[in-house]
């Protein structure tokens, strides 16, 4: 599957002659089947990147310099299904990116091809010997490696920075082990982010991520009430194991992403104020949790649309109102809430 080039730069075609030169376009494989056949060599950064948080785009940003400085291709590898769903049966990390996000993230960063590598078990029983030797030498002609210093990798999680440099020294590439990105005392890394998400501070998420969590999902029929109360909501119905904000309410953008016709002024590809409910919808004795939009400046059948929503700030959590009344009159405070905080939120980013 090819993916045009960040738009900023030309798009030449793509000729098999340019071993060893940067790719013409960007490219995302599964599995190492799609190398081309006259694959020169390449800058690898290796890792699962949930998030690409500020940490991950520090790494990804040294592999494509030093793959521009050789005058070769960066590669990103990243594994589908995430590692500790094999390694620890039925277990399975909250997500904070589906991959195609994190493909469009990496791409952003100017890396020239996502690849991700089934992670079944007989890849997982690999040593790290011939993790190195058969996928990192043999297939894709690493020039350099870039990972964290805390990078492992092959059976039982054995091989590490100074066994990749040690090897790195046998088979001619570099390593470089980058000290891991903290502020504040806090180590940045996706654990630490889906534990801000799971408590409901998206603040402290943003501030990781270097943009806000998103969720993203197909708008499905809720119980057609909200707008009876004079507040629609698109309700998202995300890919299971999304890391889903605590339950209340929230400060969010919203964009339809697609360029898919719509009925209405909700303008698809641009990002939209809006009022976010998580929850069960207590008031109503819901039992079903949530994830419902309500566009500030816009409306439209949005229906059937992916859509995303950007978290920017908590505001309170879900409670059960006496009264609809009641409810709907704390609705209208949250829209204007919500409207003041992401005015905010662009000026402080000099928006
Ligand atoms: C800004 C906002 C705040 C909300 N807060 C609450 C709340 O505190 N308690 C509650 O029971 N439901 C809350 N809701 C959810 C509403 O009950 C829900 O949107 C409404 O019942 C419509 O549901 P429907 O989309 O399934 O028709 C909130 C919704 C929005 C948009
Ligand atoms: N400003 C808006 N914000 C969210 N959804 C809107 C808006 N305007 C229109 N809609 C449409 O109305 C639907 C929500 O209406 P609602 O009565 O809450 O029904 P449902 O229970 O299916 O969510 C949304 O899915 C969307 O198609």
């Amino acid at each position: 599957m090819r993916s045009p080039r960040r738009p900023s730069s030309p798009e030449p075609k793509v000729t098999h002659s340019d071993r060893g030169r940067r790719l013409p376009l960007v490219q995302r494989w599964r599995g190492l089947d799609e190398v081309p056949a006259d694959w020169g060599r390449c800058v690898l950064t290796i890792g699962v990147f949930d998030g690409v948080h500020r940490g991950h785009a520090q790494l990804i940003s040294r592999a494509v310099k030093a793959a521009s400085e050789r005058g070769i291709a960066s590669v990103l590898m990243t594994f589908d299904p995430h590692p500790a769903e094999v390694v620890r049966a039925g277990s399975h990390p909250a997500q904070l990116t589906t991959l195609a996000r994190r493909a469009e993230l990496a791409e952003e960063l100017g890396i020239d091809v996502f690849c991700v590598m089934p992670f079944t078990p007989e890849f997982m029983k690999l040593t790290p010997e011939r993790y190195v030797h058969e996928i990192l030498v043999e297939r894709l002609h690493v020039a350099e490696v870039v990972v964290g210093e805390n990078f492992t990798f092959g059976r039982k999680a054995a091989g590490n920075v100074d066994l990749l440099r040690k090897t790195g020294e046998r088979f001619g590439f570099a390593v470089d082990g980058v000290s891991l990105l903290a502020e504040h005392a806090v180590t940045f890394s996706s654990t630490y982010i889906r534990s801000c998400v799971d408590a409901g501070d998206v603040a402290a998420a943003s501030e990781a991520l270097g943009r806000p969590h998103r969720v993203e999902g197909v708008v499905v029929h809720g119980d057609g009430r909200g707008r009876q109360l004079g507040f629609p909501t698109a309700n998202i119905a995300p890919p299971m194991y999304s890391a889903i904000p605590a339950d209340g309410v929230y400060a969010a953008w919203f964009t339809v992403l697609g360029a898919g016709p719509l009925t209405g002024t909700v303008v698809p590809g641009e990002r939209h104020q809006a009022a976010v409910s998580v929850g069960t919808n207590p008031t109503f004795s819901g039992r079903t949790r949530t994830v419902e939009a309500f566009v500030l400046d816009g409306e439209a059948d949005l229906y059937g649309q992916h859509v995303a929503v950007d978290f920017v700030e908590r505001l309170r959590g879900m409670e059960k109102f006496d009264s609809v009344d009641e409810l709907v009159a704390q609705m209208g405070r949250d829209a204007e809430r919500s409207r003041e905080i992401l005015i905010e939120a662009d000026l402080r980013h000099g928006e």
